[in-house]
C-alpha cells in the first residue's frame, strides 16, 4: 500500500488527484498540503471530499509527523520546488506535475536523489498522448529541422513557456542540428511577436480563458508542412500518468525528468 500526499488539494489538478488516489486499491491519501487551513482535515473545507484527512500549511512539519511514500506536488513552481526538496529530505519519493522549475533547480534534486538514493519524477506533462507527441516530434525533428511550438493554456497559467513546451523543445534540441530560423534580416515590429528562441526555434505561448493545455509542433520544408497535435480535453487526462509515475518512483533511486523515461 502506497501513503501518498498531496501538495495543492484545492487545485484544478490536486482535486483529480485526490479522486485518482480514492479510486485506487494500492494508495492511500495520508495527509494534504494546502496554503491554507492548517489542522483542519479535508472534510471541514467545503468543496473538498468527505475524508478525515489531515492538512498542513507547513510542508516540513507534514513529512516530520506524518508517514508516507509519496508526494504527490501539484501547486505552484517556486513552493513546489521547496514541498519537492523537504520530501526528499524526509525519505518520501515526489511524484511532480508542478511546471517551472528552473534548470538548476533540476539540477539540485538530481544531486539529492544520488545523495540519498531515493526516486523522484518530474513530468511536465502525465497525459500520454502528449508523451506521444513529443516523441514523434523528437523523430520528426531529424527530417524537418525548422520547428515552431505552438503552446496553448487557460489563462490562469503561471508559467510560459509551459513545461510541455520546454521539454518538447529540449528533446527536438537532442535530435537535430542547431538551425537559426527565419529570415537572417527579419525585425519583430512588436517585440515578442516571432516568440521565444530556443536553440533557434521559436516559442508561442496561448493563454485563453476556456482552453485546458493543448499544442501544435509545426514542422516545415519545401513544398509541405507537418503538423502533430495533442488536446488535454479535461485533467483527467494526466491521472494515468500520475498512476503510472506513483508505481515507479518505489522502484527506482534517482531523478527521472519526462514521462518518456516511464513508458
Ligand atoms: N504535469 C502535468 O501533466 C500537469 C498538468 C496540469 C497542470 N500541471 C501543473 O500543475 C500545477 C497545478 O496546476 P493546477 O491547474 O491544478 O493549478 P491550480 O491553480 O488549480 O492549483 C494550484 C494549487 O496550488 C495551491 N497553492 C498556490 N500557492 C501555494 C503555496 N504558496 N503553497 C501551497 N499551495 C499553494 C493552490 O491553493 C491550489 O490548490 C501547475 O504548476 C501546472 O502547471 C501539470
Ligand atoms: O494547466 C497547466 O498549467 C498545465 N501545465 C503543464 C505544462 O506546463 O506543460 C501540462 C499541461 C497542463
Amino acid at each position: 500500500m502506497k501513503r501518498i500526499i498531496i501538495a495543492g488539494p484545492r487545485g484544478k489538478m490536486g482535486s483529480e488527484a485526490i479522486k485518482l488516489v480514492q479510486s485506487q486499491e494500492d494508495m492511500h491519501l495520508v495527509a494534504c498540503i494546502d496554503r491554507r487551513n492548517n489542522g483542519r482535515t479535508l472534510q471541514d473545507v467545503e468543496g473538498l471530499p468527505n475524508l478525515e484527512v489531515p492538512i498542513f500549511e507547513d510542508a516540513v512539519e507534514c513529512f516530520s509527523e506524518i508517514e508516507a511514500d509519496i508526494l504527490i506536488e501539484l501547486t505552484v513552481p517556486e513552493q513546489g520546488y521547496k514541498h519537492t526538496k523537504a520530501a526528499m529530505e524526509h525519505g518520501i519519493r515526489p511524484v511532480v506535475g508542478t511546471t517551472g522549475f528552473t534548470e538548476e533547480q533540476l539540477d539540485e534534486l538530481r544531486w539529492l536523489a544520488s545523495e540519498r538514493k531515493i526516486g523522484c519524477i518530474i513530468a511536465p506533462n502525465f497525459a500520454i498522448g502528449a508523451v506521444l507527441m513529443m516523441k514523434f516530434s523528437q523523430i520528426a525533428a531529424q527530417y524537418f529541422p525548422d520547428v515552431d511550438i505552438i503552446e496553448k493554456h487557460h489563462d490562469n497559467k503561471l508559467d510560459a513557456p509551459s513545461g510541455t513546451a520546454v521539454k518538447t523543445a529540449e528533446m527536438i534540441k537532442a535530435s537535430r542540428e542547431y538551425k537559426e530560423q527565419g529570415h537572417a534580416k527579419e525585425k519583430e515590429i512588436y517585440p515578442g511577436a516571432r516568440g521565444a528562441d530556443y536553440d533557434g526555434m521559436r516559442i508561442h505561448s496561448v493563454r485563453l480563458p476556456g482552453l485546458v493545455a493543448h499544442q501544435e509542433v509545426i514542422f516545415g520544408s519545401a513544398g509541405q508542412t507537418l503538423t502533430i497535435k495533442h488536446d488535454s480535453i479535461n485533467r483527467n487526462s494526466f491521472m494515468e500518468g500520475i498512476k503510472l509515475a506513483s508505481d515507479k518512483v518505489m522502484e527506482i533511486e534517482e531523478v527521472i525528468y519526462g514521462l518518456e523515461n516511464v513508458l
